[in-house]
């Protein structure tokens, strides 16, 4: 655990922030070794640590299946929340200068919580999520309450030939303009970092924001299993 905040904190996040301003997205290298995702994958079978299960047709959310973790997180998930927090929440100050917002991030993640919780957001947002052959996710954005933390992390678990179709997309609703698209090509034990509800983008005007999506397209063969990690508590 040591390991992994020490290769978090040596990444270039200078590259990854800018990676977010010209893609809408930035992935890690590899940062988790096989045996640490397939653990977190098995832990998918153990009910005792999911606070909820949603089938995402039952919503209209797609198809396949995701576990909301419950409080305490497993110590990989707890470990990558805290790390990757404080390097997010320099980013997301800068956003919200950009953009002109008065939202200011605390430098700990422990003390995002804190505020989460006095307004009322409680709940662990961390997820595992399963996708089968022929699943899919719809484009969405991962809310969960007033207080949204604007960067979240996703961790792919399964290895690379364990499926086929199955990307992780992204669409950018600019204004007065068409939408852009991006797939993100990620491999197993990288982490995708990518814009919860706005991403701040510079026009001849200046600084405005685009309305960001994400969703995955339809596994075509194997299964797909990925982590989700929201920094925000949920409602
Ligand atoms: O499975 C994925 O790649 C995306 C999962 C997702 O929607 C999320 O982590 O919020
Ligand atoms: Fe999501």
């Amino acid at each position: 655990m040591e390991h992994l905040s020490q290769a978090i904190s040596a990444l270039d996040w200078r590259a990854l922030a800018q990676s977010l301003d010209d893609l809408g997205y930035a992935l890690t290298p590899r940062l988790l070794d096989a045996e640490t995702c397939a653990a977190l994958a098995a832990l998918y079978a153990d009910d005792g640590r999911f606070r909820s299960t949603v089938t995402m047709a039952r919503h209209g959310f797609g198809k396949g299946e995701y576990r909301y973790f419950a409080y305490p997180l497993p110590v990989m998930v707890q470990a990558l929340r805290t790390a990757l927090y404080p390097h997010l929440a320099h980013i997301a100050n800068e956003w919200s200068e950009r953009l002109g917002l008065s939202d200011i991030w605390p430098n700990t993640h422990e003390a995002l919580l804190a505020r989460c919780h006095a307004f009322g957001q409680p709940r662990p947002t961390p997820l595992l999520l399963r996708y089968r052959t022929g699943d899919y996710n719809c484009l969405h954005q991962d809310l969960y309450g007033p207080i949204h933390f604007p960067l979240q992390a996703v961790v792919m678990l399964s290895p690379d030939d364990a499926y086929t179709g199955g990307a992780l997309t992204l669409v950018e609703n600019r204004p007065r303009m068409q939408s852009r698209v991006e797939v993100v090509p990620i491999r197993q034990g990288q982490i995708a970092l990518i814009p919860v509800r706005d991403k701040p983008r510079l026009s001849s005007t200046g600084w405005s924001k685009s309305a960001m999506r994400h969703g995955v397209s339809t596994v075509l063969s194997g299964e797909r299993q990925t982590l989700g990690v929201i920094f925000h508590d949920a409602s």
